[in-house]
């Protein structure tokens, strides 16, 4: 093949690629059996191999680097990363109702997301391009695990939105990869994972990104950081569009026009629980409207517009000795 056959060939097998991989790994719908990925990445492997200097950055043969860090490097988050306040029953969350509706003039509505018990994570894209990832960390400071969170396959390596953006979410390892790995440790004699947070925090914290290659973690991401040209005027809209973008979000968040829905969105998710195939330890409560978010502001270190609501946490460590004596 001359040159610009190969170039072809390569641009092609790498949009085929990038979509088969969103189809499985974002929509957890694949549209082809597993052999014809595999096939058509080891041509793409082999194209690359035979012609290094048209390898890019995105390319899908590019998810585990080859070599290991020595140390994370620090990073300043532009715009902190936020916690928030807790709420432990129905009663507090009547009471942020009232605290929300007194505080602004037009009706109040909510979102409601499943909290989900990972680790926070940063993804910032230039240019479409997939170029820094990092940890929460306290806030302010975080830590460059771009390595890392670049085998995440449901972390697209390139985006439609041309634009700088940071999108923020979390990343967790789900119920059947905890059991899996735990086994694999239990069998090699290594103390196991405490439970799935510990386990997909543990795999970020590792310095070969071949090891977190191996943890099948994945992201579902739920705001924005920076964005230059953020435009949107709603909560609900931002994550419409992180879908748009081709971003894993959680299929279950839900728009609540009353803190009745909101309280019915709890209880259902307090018995449909056990049903997820990933841990959650509550539900995230915020108001939809930004004009009302910024009306609203911030107490010293949460947000005075979102709230979350924690299941009692003894209910957590049954429910995975359930699913273990289940497996
Ligand atoms: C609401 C927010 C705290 C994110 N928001 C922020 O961190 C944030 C940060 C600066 C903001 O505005 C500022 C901009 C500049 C300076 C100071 C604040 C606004 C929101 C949050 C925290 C944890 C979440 C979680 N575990 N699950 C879900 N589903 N949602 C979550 N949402």
């Amino acid at each position: 093949m001359g040159n610009q056959q190969v170039q072809d060939r390569i641009n092609a097998l790498r949009e085929i690629l990038n979509q088969y991989g969103y189809e499985y790994y974002v929509l957890d719908r694949p549209s082809v059996p597993d052999a014809e990925y595999d096939q058509k990445l080891q041509e793409l492997k082999k194209l690359e191999k035979a012609h290094p200097e048209l390898i890019t950055s995105d390319s899908p043969t590019q998810r585990v680097g080859a070599e290991p860090l020595d140390a994370f490097q620090k990073v300043q988050h532009h715009i902190p990363m936020l916690s928030l306040g807790n709420a432990f029953n129905e009663a507090d969350l009547r009471d942020f109702d009232r605290r929300v509706t007194r505080e602004t003039d037009q009706p109040v509505s909510y979102v409601c997301e499943l909290k989900i018990d990972g680790l926070a994570v940063s993804l910032t894209y230039e240019n479409g391009k997939f170029t820094r990832g990092a940890t929460r960390g306290d806030g302010t400071t975080g830590e460059d695990i771009t390595s890392n969170l670049r085998t995440i396959r449901s972390i697209p390596l390139s985006i439609k939105e041309k634009e700088t953006i940071e999108v923020r979410g979390e990343a967790f390892m789900p119920h059947r990869s905890f059991l899996a790995l735990n086994k694999a440790k239990q069998a090699n004699n290594e103390e196991p994972f405490a439970n799935p947070r510990n386990a997909a925090a543990g795999s970020l914290r590792q310095l070969d990104p071949k090891i977190a290659a191996t943890r099948n973690l994945d992201t579902f991401l739920y705001g924005v950081g920076e964005w230059e040209a953020g435009a949107l005027s709603s909560h609900s809209e931002r994550l419409h569009y992180l879908k748009e973008l081709g971003l894993k979000t959680n299929p279950e968040w839900k728009k609540c026009a009353t803190i009745e829905e909101v309280i019915e969105y709890v209880n259902y998710w307090t018995n449909e629980r056990p049903h997820l195939d990933y841990e959650i330890d509550g539900i995230v409560v915020k108001v939809d409207n930004l004009t009302q978010q910024e009306e609203l502001g911030f107490t010293a270190k949460n947000p005075r517009w979102a709230i979350a609501y924690k299941f009692p946490a003894e209910e957590a460590i049954t429910k995975l000795q359930d699913i273990e004596l289940s497996v």
